[in-house]
């Protein structure tokens, strides 16, 4: 009689917190036992990990795909292709972005913006499950009554669509956020126990460096990252910390890649105020160099591959960033995952020559492809390059710590037997030859027509990708027939705050 829908043998589990053999029992899309020894009897099928790690899937919490209000240009990937992406790299769970509709007003006009999302994403084939954050465009109006519209918004945001999280913006034109909107924005997340995402730049900075550079004839794509210097990053996020603190509600710092940026975190972490932050593989493996052009003269443009924001820093920045992942500061690795068109003269990239704008770094859409190579080069370059001192470790970052930082674990990003969906990659056995990969685009499985990692090596790829208990990606294959993707309600990780004159006042504050 079979008791179990799955059983994987012989390999070694490795969880954020220990690493062990065993074998996994897998019913009805749940990890139902891990035991020393599963009998092969009891299940209708057995896969051999033949000594290879068994790990979480992979978590990825910051992926753009096309979104009806659009941040630079038109994202190529759908949810669709973006699911395929991500399970062909081992990601089994995406929470994307979905966009506040401006043009919806009233108490449902952010929990319909959402619900619309939502209705699209169900028509799709998607390979893995997907939450969505919310990223808000425009508060309705800037002035302290705005607060109370978003704070009863965002409840039936929460209420009705699950999502605990809305990501907010000190910089691009037209989403800049000024201080007073921010504070109004934390009132109403606070009120409600959501999570604030942050892209900290300071907009004003960029705009004067921005029109700086034009003036002197700077335009091509590597002055992008001359526009932008760390302490832009700096700036913003010392402010928006000081704005939480202030609002004692939980902030999380998304894609940060500046020291300056790393050690305001750190020190705000260390006072124990709720400070969260992400970076992405881009930062610790690429650099500014490759925001010039590959090809000589031959295409002057071609560093637009690699612009995104914050951009590619210095060598000398990576060394931070992995100390900040290895000791606690990073709380996540996510991709970014952010793709547009390179070759098509009017779309994507080349959008910057588009009406008249002479290809200037400034109408440059920002973001790169990331979602499915996140896992392996978190693999490889992290965990056994030793900038990430165990394996333990890199599950936390890329599986556990997303899972629980966006209210969705144990569901997802662990294996914990009677509460996690059986999300799981197999690897290739230690020292495996059959795991040894030469990254290319056509293997990516994304809509974007490049990849910054072209021809990079890495020693290890997930041989089996498994989202609720099927296998949907084995040995460089996908099997789409398995695709059953679902929305994912995910809970808040703070407590509702509505506390007035003792929160706020100064003495008590700075003392702490
Ligand atoms: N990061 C980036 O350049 N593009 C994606 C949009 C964003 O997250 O800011
Ligand atoms: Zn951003």
């Amino acid at each position: 009689m079979s008791i179990y829908d799955l059983v994987i043998k012989n390999g070694f589990v490795c969880t954020a917190s220990d690493f062990y053999p065993a074998d996994i029992g897998i019913c009805e899309g749940k990890i139902t036992t891990i035991a020393g020894s599963i009998d092969s009897e009891l299940s209708k099928e057995v896969i051999d990990a033949e000594g290879g790690v068994i790990t979480p899937g992979g978590v990825d919490a910051h992926v753009h795909v096309e979104e009806p209000v659009k941040l630079m240009g038109d994202v190529i990937d759908t949810m669709s292709t973006v699911t395929r992406s991500a399970v062909a790299g081992g990601t089994t769970t995406v929470i994307a972005f979905a966009s506040q509709d401006a043009n919806l007003k009233g108490p449902k006009a952010l929990s319909d913006s959402v619900g619309k999302t939502i209705e699209s994403y169900e028509k799709e084939t998607l390979y893995c499950d997907y939450g969505l954050h919310l990223i808000l465009v425009k508060l309705e109006q800037e002035t302290l009554n705005a607060c109370g519209a978003l704070d009863e918004q965002l409840c039936n945001l929460y209420k009705d669509q699950g999502v605990s999280s809305v990501k907010i913006f000190m910089t691009y034109p037209g989403l800049q956020m000024s201080d007073y909107s921010i504070l109004n924005t934390m009132y109403a997340t606070r009120k409600n126990g959501i999570t604030t995402m942050v892209h900290a730049e300071n907009g004003d900075i960029v705009k004067w460096m921005t029109d700086s550079l034009e003036n002197q004839g700077l335009i091509e794509p590597y002055y992008h990252g001359v526009s932008r210097p760390t302490i832009v990053e700096g700036e913003a996020t010392n402010r928006a910390i000081a704005l939480s603190t202030m609002m004692n509600t939980p902030v999380l710092f998304v894609h940060v890649s500046s020291p300056e940026a790393v050690e305001a975190i750190r020190k705000a972490q260390t006072k124990g105020i709720k400070v969260f932050a992400e970076t992405c593989p881009q930062y610790v493996v690429l650099s500014h160099e490759d925001t010039k052009c590959h090809h000589g003269d031959t295409d002057r443009f071609e560093g637009a591959k690699n612009i995104c924001s914050p951009p590619l820093r210095e060598d000398q920045v990576k060394e931070c960033l992995w100390r900040a992942m290895d000791n606690g500061t990073f709380t996540i690795v996510s991709s970014d995952h952010c793709a547009y068109l390179y070759s098509s003269e009017h779309r994507g990239k080349h959008n910057a020559f588009d009406q008249g704008k002479g290809g200037k770094f400034r109408y440059i859409p920002n973001g790169m492809p990331g979602v499915c190579t996140r896992m392996p080069l978190g693999f490889d370059h992290g965990y056994l390059n030793k900038n990430i001192s165990s394996l333990m470790k890199f599950v936390e970052l890329h599986c556990t710590n997303p899972a629980k930082l966006y209210g969705c674990y144990p569901q997802k990003g662990a294996l914990l037997p009677g509460s996690s969906d059986a999300d799981i990659l197999i690897w290739y056995p230690n020292k495996d030859e059959r795991g040894r990969t030469k990254i290319n685009n056509e293997m990516l499985h994304h809509s974007c027509d490049y990849t910054p990692y072209e021809g990079l090596e890495v020693k290890n790829w997930p041989r089996y990708t498994l989202v609720r208990g099927k296998i949907v990606f084995k040995e460089g294959r996908l099997i789409s027939g398995h695709a059953s993707g679902q929305y994912i309600k995910r809970k808040a990780i703070s407590d509702p705050t509505d506390k007035w004159v003792n929160e706020w006042r100064p003495a008590y504050n700075l003392s702490k």
